[in-house]
C-alpha cells in the first residue's frame, strides 16, 4: 500500500482519498463564501468516480482541497494515509508530484515540448526514471505511438487531451483529479479521452475522480456523488446518462419546489 514518507499512525486506508468533515471557507465578512460545508466522501481504490453538481455548488473547491491545491478550513482530507492539512508547502508540493495525477478543462502542457517530453516531464522534475514498460502500454493506451515527437500546437485538441492523460498516468500516481477534462473537445475526442480514463481505471487500476457538468462524461464513472450549495447531496451507483438525467432533474424540481 502507498504510504507516504511523512504519514504517521496506524495504516487503514482503502479510500485512495477521504474527505471528513471537510468544509472551505473563502473570504471573509461580507465577501464570506462557505464553498464546503462539512463534506464527507471516499474515492475508492481502483474506482472511477464523477462529482456533478449545479455551478458553484463546490465541485472545483473540493477537488482542489483534496487534491492539495487548495487549504481545507476545518475537517480532514487525506490522500492515503497522508492527512494534507499536516503537511508544510514542499511536502504539500512532494506529494501532488509523487502521488497525484491531474488533468485540466485546458490541456496545461508545455508548448516547447514534444509529446513525449511533456509526458514524463514530472517524473523529470522529480529526478525519476520513467518506467519504459509502462511508458510504452500508457502511450499505447491514448494512441499516441505516432506522435511522440510532435509540439502541442501541432496536435489536434484531443491528442493534446491524450497527452495530458498520458502525463498524469505516468508515475501510476494514487489518484487522478480531472476537471471538466471533455469541456474543450468535441464529443468524439471527449468520448475517447473519458474512454482511456475508464480504461485506465479498469485495466490498469489507476483511481480516477472526475469533476463534470455532462451526464454522457458521468455515465463512464462507476460512481457520482452530488454537490449541492457545498453539500453532499446525494449520490449513484453504475450511472447511465439516463439516470444521472433523472437524478438531476429531481434536483431542480426540489429546488423549486422550497
Ligand atoms: N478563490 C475563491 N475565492 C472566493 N470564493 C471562491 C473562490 N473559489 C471559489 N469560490 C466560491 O466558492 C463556491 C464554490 O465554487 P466552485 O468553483 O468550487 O464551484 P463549482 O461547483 O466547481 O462551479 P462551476 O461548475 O461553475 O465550476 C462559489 O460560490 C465560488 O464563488
Amino acid at each position: 500500500m502507498y504510504r507516504h514518507p511523512a504519514a504517521t499512525g496506524p495504516v487503514h486506508t482503502v479510500a485512495a482519498a477521504e474527505a471528513t468533515q471537510l468544509s472551505k471557507v473563502y473570504g471573509e465578512g461580507e465577501t464570506r463564501v462557505v464553498a464546503l460545508d462539512g463534506v464527507s466522501v471516499g474515492f475508492a481504490r481502483g474506482r472511477f468516480t464523477a462529482i456533478m453538481g449545479p455551478s458553484g455548488s463546490g465541485k472545483s473547491t473540493l477537488m482542489h482541497c483534496m487534491a492539495g491545491l487548495d487549504a481545507i478550513t476545518t475537517g480532514s482530507a487525506r490522500i492515503g494515509d497522508t492527512e494534507l492539512s499536516t503537511l508544510g508547502d514542499r511536502q504539500l508540493t512532494k506529494l501532488r508530484r509523487e502521488s497525484v495525477g491531474f488533468v485540466f478543462q485546458a490541456f496545461n502542457l508545455l508548448p516547447t515540448l514534444t509529446a513525449l517530453e511533456n509526458i514524463t516531464l514530472p517524473m523529470t522534475i522529480a529526478r525519476r526514471r520513467p518506467d519504459r514498460q509502462w511508458l510504452d502500454t500508457i502511450v499505447d493506451t491514448v494512441g499516441l505511438s505516432g506522435r511522440l515527437s510532435h509540439r502541442p500546437a501541432q496536435l489536434s485538441g484531443g491528442q493534446q487531451q491524450r497527452v495530458a492523460v498520458a502525463r498524469a498516468l505516468a508515475s501510476r500516481p494514487e489518484i487522478i483529479f480531472a476537471d471538466e477534462p471533455t469541456g474543450n473537445l468535441d464529443s468524439r475526442s471527449g468520448a475517447e479521452i473519458l474512454g482511456f480514463l475508464s480504461d485506465s481505471v479498469r485495466e490498469l487500476g489507476q483511481t480516477v475522480v472526475m469533476v463534470t457538468h455532462d451526464p454522457v462524461a458521468a455515465a463512464y464513472a462507476d460512481r457520482v456523488v452530488f454537490l449541492s450549495d457545498g453539500r453532499l447531496t446525494d449520490e449513484l451507483l453504475g450511472p447511465t446518462a439516463e439516470s444521472v438525467l433523472d437524478r438531476m432533474g429531481l434536483f431542480k424540481a426540489k429546488d423549486r419546489t422550497t
